[in-house]
């Protein structure tokens, strides 16, 4: 078969679960919206300013890479900043192909000037809807789900456990804790998942990302998680030879399709993987795990949701099968409710990879 191209990626319908909108902003936006507020960037040209964060979060440790958030979280403390910000990364993403994506941000980091929590969620929420409406009308139809994120360091989990709560008939979708990972286990917020898990409500956690196998376990075990958010050091737990051994975390995790958030590019940076090509995401997939691929930050990580699915096939030599296998597995593992789940496979997923698989 022909070597898939950039543009043929671009075409077939995707679906993103892992991916943080104070990470995915246009670096024009960053410095438009700077100007409008008075934050200091390190350089105001755009095309510069998108090498700098790829650059700086190029750093090998999740500590750094957080830190270029400063800029992007500094822009988004308006409604208008909120709003623009969600409605340009739904028409990103749709132009991307994306036909389905779970949008993260952390509403507490949006209070700098004077918005509630409320607000916050409100203008982004009415950010993806004018977005997702634009690029429907533009022919790209996309369906956003929300996660809201708690930060690990802070102790807020609970207050937004029940914000997330409060708008899941509005659009969020989930719950999330992120933010650096050494130092801060999940079970800091048993609170908040035990009262999730009491309302029958999703979330995933990060977890093994920077910080191995303990983190993973918690999250799972003690904290119920649907999902992990990267996961990729389960790998830790899996002894590579002729043939591979799972240990007992690795086996419960592959046994019950718990869904693996990988992020390709974004692990390089921060150097919970070595390279691409050496991405744990090769061995997982052959193992059979529930792999998703994902962007993490567009913006820090200069990617797309296409432009990581084109790394693994360079990498990796997958074709359309394998992709569809990633968007499908993706899409069982969303959060929005299993008709609608289903709806966007049978009819939007599988006609179009039918057509390039025959
Ligand atoms: O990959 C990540 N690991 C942990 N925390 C992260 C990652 N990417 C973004 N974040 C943090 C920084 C953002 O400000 C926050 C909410 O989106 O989540
Ligand atoms: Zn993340």
């Amino acid at each position: 078969m022909a070597v898939i191209g950039y543009e043929d990626i671009v075409r077939v319908p995707k679906a993103l679960l892992h991916d943080h909108l104070d990470g995915g902003l246009r670096p024009g936006t960053v410095v438009e919206l700077a100007e409008a507020v008075g934050h200091p960037l390190p350089t105001t040209d755009p095309d510069e300013l998108g090498r700098w964060f790829v650059a700086a979060a190029d750093s090998g440790s999740l500590e750094r890479y957080l830190e270029t958030f400063a800029h992007t979280v500094a822009v988004m403390q308006t409604v208008e900043g909120l709003h623009r910000v969600a409605a340009e990364c739904a028409l990103d993403l749709a132009h991307d192909g994306v036909v389905y994506a779970e949008v993260r941000f952390a509403p507490e980091q949006h209070l700098e000037r004077g918005l509630s929590l409320d607000e916050v969620v409100e203008a982004v929420l009415a950010g993806f809807a004018e977005g997702s409406a634009a690029a429907a009308a533009a022919g790209r139809p996309i369906r956003i789900g929300t996660l809201l994120t708690a930060m690990r360091h802070a102790a807020r989990s609970q207050e937004i456990a029940e914000l997330a709560v409060r708008h899941r008939d509005v659009g969020v979708v989930g719950f999330d804790i992120a933010g650096a990972e050494a130092g801060f286990p999940p079970t800091r917020h048993l609170d908040a998942f035990e009262y999730l898990q009491r309302e029958n409500f999703h979330f995933t956690i990060h977890a093994g990302e920077a910080f191995g196998l303990p983190s993973i376990w918690q999250a799972i075990q003690w904290c119920g998680a649907d999902r992990l958010g990267h996961g990729v050091r389960i790998v830790d737990d899996i002894t590579t030879g002729a043939e591979p051994v799972l240990g007992r975390l690795a086996a419960y995790v592959r046994d019950k399709r718990i869904p693996l958030e990988l992020c390709p590019s974004s692990n390089v940076q921060t150097g919970a993987a070595p390279s691409i090509v050496e991405h744990p995401i090769g061995l997982l997939r052959d193992l059979r795990f529930r792999v998703t691929v994902n962007t993490d930050n567009r913006l820090m990580s200069g990617t797309s949701m296409s432009r990581e699915m084109a790394l693994l096939v360079e990498a990796f030599g997958y074709g359309y099968a394998e992709l569809q296998w990633f968007t499908i597995n993706a899409m069982k593992s969303a959060f929005i409710p299993f008709d609608e789940r289903l709806a966007i496979i049978n009819e939007v997923i599988k006609p179009a990879y039918a057509k390039l698989l025959s």
